[in-house]
């Protein structure tokens, strides 16, 4: 008998897109993996390359538009059965283009206290969390008084 493969550690760098005080979420299409979950743009670091360009070159690549990359969030590890992904997030603006629909089936842009309400991919939930923390402390640019 074989034994079990070991599990597969990618490395993932996601972009949190602000404009206008809402945030970008994108929508995983039927045929990916995870299936309709919902993400932060982004994906696997190349060999060599910095989360910061990873991300750049991703969101250029699944919605065609530039972007600005600002500050990062704790990276933060999740195991799910077939693999554990490590993410790397950044706050990010957009630079240039017109969000465009590569890859996913949808985008939304949400006001905070609408991130919550989606399905996202498991591995999201403590960024996002960590995310809306930073933000009610005044760190981001939101409707806070
Ligand atoms: N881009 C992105 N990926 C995420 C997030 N959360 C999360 O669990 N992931 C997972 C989904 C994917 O399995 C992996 C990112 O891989 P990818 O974007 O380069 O490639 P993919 O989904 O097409 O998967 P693959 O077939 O190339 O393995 O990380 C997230 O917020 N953004």
């Amino acid at each position: 008998m074989k034994a079990n493969p070991v599990k597969p550690h990618i490395h993932v760098a996601c972009a949190i897109i602000e404009h206008d005080g809402r945030t970008l979420a994108a929508q995983r299409s039927e045929t990916m993996k995870m299936p309709l979950k919902w993400e932060f743009p982004g994906g696997k670091l190349e060999s060599g390359e910095t989360p910061e360009a990873c991300l750049v070159r991703e969101v250029r690549e699944e919605l065609a538009i530039g972007i600005n990359v600002g500050r990062a969030l704790p990276v933060a590890t999740h195991a799910y059965e077939a693999f554990t992904v490590t993410l790397y997030p950044f706050v990010c603006t957009p630079e240039d283009g017109t969000v465009t629909l590569i890859e996913h089936r949808a985008v939304a842009w949400l006001k905070p206290e609408q991130m919550l309400v989606l399905d996202w991919a498991e591995a999201d939930l403590p960024i996002i969390a960590g995310y809306l923390a930073t933000r009610s402390l005044g760190a981001g640019e939101g409707t806070q008084p």
